[in-house]
């Protein structure tokens, strides 16, 4: 059977060469796990955009909802999309902090999944922010369009291959915490993985050691020098009242939960709940990824039946567009510090 993605092959994403940690070669009968990228798929993804992209970047930032939807203008139809005007540093969405930005959509990397969801506009735009070489993902994939988690991830791992180190991981998420306000941003410093739990998780299925081991840890798996520093930083751009740190947790959605549902979460110890970052976070650490990720809180989640009010995507949105100032500020003075202190990866 030859079932086509992305106009590729399935053939081509199901070559399933890499190294079984039991030593037996690895044949994959079930469809379900059969179909992941390869390497050597990844790698033809990645020499696609090496060519047209002259430079390597260091540092990945992920663009949550409302966070990443705004086109840059472009120059012409081609599939690079060259900024032609300089825009304010501090408006629009964070993939404009970038300079002299070169923008590819995903319509035209081979491999790549496509976003379907409002807000997440679509492409991959390379430039530097803070004077450091920078790819920006505008636009995640997510459980509920239907893509799997390795899928969902899949882009984790071409910014590995392109270079990155060190990635950063924004969501819009409703809070659980009773101190957040709507507006807030959380420092995540731990997740619950909910999907997980069921033995959903983007590392199933065949290992290939050329990204990282069988059996990752998690226990470290936000950069807490990075968490420390981002501290710091809100504090010096008059952000300190506004920034917590805190548990994230992500169910699949892509219904917003129910009363009973965010009262268990909030038991479970989550401070924030949203419908990304999890499977992210873990194939980043696993790939050997330094990782910073926050959540702007774009809701207070509720959790009482007495309250009428109801959470909506559109409402996340705005709540994006209203921070999105502040987000860019941080972010750039942020990763200001990082590079001054010279943070390595999780294993040297
Ligand atoms: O992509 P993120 O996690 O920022 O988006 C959140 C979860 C849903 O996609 C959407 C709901 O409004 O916001
Ligand atoms: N699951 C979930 N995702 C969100 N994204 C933004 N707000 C929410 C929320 O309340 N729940």
């Amino acid at each position: 059977m030859s079932l086509k993605l992305n106009g590729y092959h399935n053939a081509k994403l199901s070559g399933q060469n890499g190294t079984s940690t039991n030593g037996h070669a690895n044949k994959i009968t079930d469809p379900d796990i059969g179909h992941r990228y390869t390497y050597e798929v990844l790698v033809e993804t990645v020499d696609f955009i090496k060519s047209r992209v002259p430079f390597e970047p260091v540092v990945g930032i992920i663009c949550g909802s409302g966070l990443g939807k705004n086109q840059i203008r472009h120059k012409n139809a081609s599939d690079i999309l060259y900024l032609f005007s300089e825009i304010d540093p501090f408006t629009g969405s964070l993939a404009e902090c970038l300079t002299s930005p070169i923008e590819i959509s995903y319509t035209t990397i081979p491999n790549f999944p496509q976003s379907t969801v409002k807000g997440h506009a679509g492409s991959l735009v390379f430039g530097h922010l803070s004077g450091l070489p920078t790819v920006c993902m505008k636009g995640r994939f997510h459980y509920y369009e239907g893509y799997p988690l390795w899928k969902c991830c899949m882009p984790v791992r071409v910014m590995k291959l392109l270079g990155v180190t060190h990635l950063i991981i924004t969501n819009a998420a409703g809070g659980l915490n009773p101190k957040f306000k709507v507006g807030d941003i959380m420092f995540v410093n731990d997740h619950i993985n909910i999907m997980g739990f069921a033995g959903n998780n983007p590392l199933q299925g065949p290992n290939d050691e050329r990204f990282g081991p069988r059996f990752p840890p998690m226990n470290q798996a936000y950069n807490r020098t990075i968490i420390n520093l981002a501290k710091k930083v809100a504090k010096e751009i008059g952000l300190a009242d506004r920034v917590h740190e805190g548990v994230y947790t992500c169910l699949g959605g892509p219904n917003f939960e129910t009363v009973a549902e965010l009262n268990m979460l909030k038991m479970l110890g989550a401070d924030a709940v949203g419908m990304s970052t999890v499977h992210e976070v873990i194939t980043a650490n696993h790939c050997n990824m330094t990782v910073f990720a926050f959540s702007l809180i774009t809701n207070e989640c509720v959790v009482h039946y007495e309250t009428e009010d109801e959470p909506s995507h559109e409402e996340v949105m705005d709540v994006g567009k209203q921070r999105e100032d502040s987000l860019k500020q941080l972010v750039t003075e942020l990763l200001k510090e990082v590079f001054h202190l010279g943070i390595t990866t999780r294993r040297g």
